[in-house]
This record gives structure tokens, sequence and C-alpha cells, in this order.
């Protein structure tokens, strides 16, 4: 990699290295970019992607965005099974629902595990993250190809740089919604952002975190080319809310409902929720989001307008699997995950309801 032109160089003394870590170079955003170009019809469609998701997230499209499908992709082949089925369900409830499909390949771990494509793509603890950087985005670019909106958890800011020209709505997690580092990214991007409560259940560094970064930043990063760089930001105010419930329990009952939005009014936040059917609001039990999403839409038929989302987490079959020994096809290997038949299901049944 060249250096930049104002810097000295640097040579770096193997002796004064510490001992506890070592670095091997990664292809920069913009190589990565060059070498899987979002063609300009694609660059065309995610725009108008991410101006209907930001009609619904706004109110101004009556439509229920729903963001469904693996908790990890960690299988481009099941993955993209997965995103033709559900590309051809889209047409069939669009008149109710916006679908976007989970393409995650980063994941936040409680303590460690497996953190996702980007970071271990063969699975085995090799961690060759120049590989996985380039099967997510290949995969990415492919579930587009689908027709499909892409979703996915920014969760370590330098990454975002290589995907976030693909997505049409990021997630900041629960366990980085407090993060400064966390808002000021968001304020530099283009795209609708949800954050989430806390794993505690609270729903106040969400707030704040809407509120840091709907303002400009100055901050540290790094540049499309890899280089370390001072990044001004202009502020993003197509944040909202997403509650996945808590320690305490699930949040998405008519109270927690009501909760989350007088905090959201008494802070001059708009109000634009989204449910998370998954993780605290369903006791980690996939089967059990049907439920929670019939209440969301059941809250929304008795006139609930704040409620403009929902995420699902769904695979082709049910359950979850450890990541040892031979992998069933189609199962995610992090969250459990509610299978397609019933997901499918659990889609034709909530845009049934919503018409009538
Ligand atoms: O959605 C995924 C998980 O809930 C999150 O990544 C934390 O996982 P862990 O508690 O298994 O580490
Ligand atoms: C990790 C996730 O959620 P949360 O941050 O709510 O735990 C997720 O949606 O994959």
């Amino acid at each position: 990699m060249n250096a930049p032109l104002n810097a000295p160089v640097i040579t770096c003394n193997a002796s004064s290295a510490p001992a506890r870590r070592s670095a091997l170079p990664l292809p920069s955003p913009a190589l990565l970019r060059q070498r899987l170009p979002l063609s300009a019809t694609l660059d065309e469609r995610v725009r108008d992607q991410r101006e209907a998701i930001r009609a619904v997230l706004n109110g101004d499209d009556s439509r229920l965005l729903v963001v469904v499908g693996p908790c990890s992709l960690h299988d481009p082949v099941s993955a993209l099974e997965y995103a033709a089925r559900l590309a051809e369900l889209a047409p069939q409830v669009s008149d109710q629902l916006l679908l976007v499909m989970r393409a995650y390949v980063e994941k936040p771990r409680t303590t460690v595990g497996w953190k996702g494509l980007v970071y271990d793509p063969r699975l085995d603890g090799s961690g060759d993250m120049a590989e996985g950087l380039h099967i997510s985005r290949r995969l990415m670019l492919d579930i587009l190809a689908c027709g499909l909106p892409i979703a996915t958890e920014l969760l370590q800011p330098l990454a975002a740089g290589y995907f976030d020209d693909l997505l049409g709505w990021a997630a900041i997690g629960a366990r980085t919604s407090e993060s400064q580092i966390h808002r000021e990214m968001v304020s530099g991007l283009d795209l609708p952002v949800g954050f989430k409560n806390g794993t505690d259940g609270s729903l106040g560094i969400a707030c704040d975190a809407m509120r840091s970064a709907e303002h400009p930043h100055q901050h540290f990063g790094i540049d499309e080319l890899g280089h370390p760089a001072l990044l001004s930001t202009s502020g993003n105010a197509d944040t909202h809310l997403v509650l996945r419930g808590g320690h305490s329990g699930p949040n998405y009952d008519e109270d927690s409902v009501a909760k989350a939005r007088d905090t959201l009014q008494r802070q001059g936040i708009a109000q634009r929720i989204m449910v998370d059917c998954s993780h605290a609001n369903s006791g980690k039990n996939p089967l059990s989001q049907p439920a929670v999403l019939a209440s969301v839409v059941d809250q929304r038929v008795a006139g609930d307008s704040s409620l403009r989302g929902v995420m699902l987490e769904s695979h082709l079959f049910d359950g979850c699997q450890p990541l040892s020994g031979e992998l069933k096809y189609g199962v995610s290997i992090t969250d459990g995950c509610l299978g397609w038949s019933a997901t499918e299901r659990m889609l034709l049944r909530a845009a049934d309801r919503l018409r009538r």
C-alpha cells in the first residue's frame, strides 16, 4: 500500500512490536469495491430501496417494514436459496409488507464464539478475514441481484466501508448502541438505521444514540484507501428505535410500546418503532416469533401507528446447531431461527390481517 503523500515513511522495528498481537494487511474498501463493483443498475436500485424504507419508517407509506432472514449467513448456497424464496414471497405481500433480507455477516458475542462470515469464512477458526470480506460482499451483491433490499448489523466501524453502498437498512446492536464510535459512524451513513435498546432492556441508550447520530461529528476512521483519516459527518436523521426486550423480559406488549412512545416523545424524537420479534422478545425461542408478530400486527390494527417495522430471525429450517462436526444445510449456527414454511405462513397471515 502506498503511503499518503504528506506522511513520513516509517519503518516498523520488529522488536518494538507488541508481543500480544501481530498484523496482516487487508485490502482497502476501495480495492474490494473495485474487485466486486456495484453496477449502475444495482446502485440505483439500492437508492430506491432506501427511499422506500425511509417512506415506511416516516409513515408516508403505511406498510410494515419486515427485516427477516438468518441470524447470520454462514453458507452462501443456503443464503441464496433463502433469498430466492423470500424474493418470490415479496410481491405476494408487497401491498402490506416491505420485505428486507437480513444479511448479517458480523456477529457481536456476549463473550466468545464464531463472529461471522467476515471474520471466519471457513468456520474453522482460521480467521481469513480478507477472504471473509470478499465472500461477504459477493454474497450481498448476489442477494441484491435477487431483487431484495438487504439489512445488516454494522458492528466494526472499520468494516462498514466494505458494504455500506449495498445496504437498504442497518442495525446498531444492543451491545453497541451505547458506543460513541458507532453513533459517530451512523452520523455519516446515508441510510436508515435502527438502534436497539440495551441488553438490560434500557431505552435510554438508544434514545441518546439517535440524538447523537443526528448531529455532525468529526472522528477517527479510515478513508476508502484504508488510510487513517479525520472523518467529518453531517448527521443522520433517519434513525429509529428497535425494541428487542431485555434481561427482565420482553418489551413488545402494549404497555411497553406505550412507554417507549412516551420516552421518545419526551425527548423530542420521532415515534418510529421497530419490534425485534426474536432475542429477548421471544425468550430466545425462535418458534415464539409468530405470536410476537401477531401481537404487533394487532397493535397496528388497533391504531398504533408508531409501530413501523418488525425484525424476524428465520432460515430454511427451524432451530440452530453447534458449530462442530458435519453441519446441517439451512440451519443457523448462531441464534435459533424459524424455518421457511412457518416464516412464509406467518408473513402471509400478517399481510392478510393487515389487509382486512
Ligand atoms: O443474535 C445473535 C446473538 O444473540 C448475539 O450475537 C449474542 O450471541 P451470544 O450471546 O451467543 O454470544
Ligand atoms: C445480535 C442481534 O441482536 P441484539 O443486538 O438485539 O442482541 C441480532 O439481531 O443479530
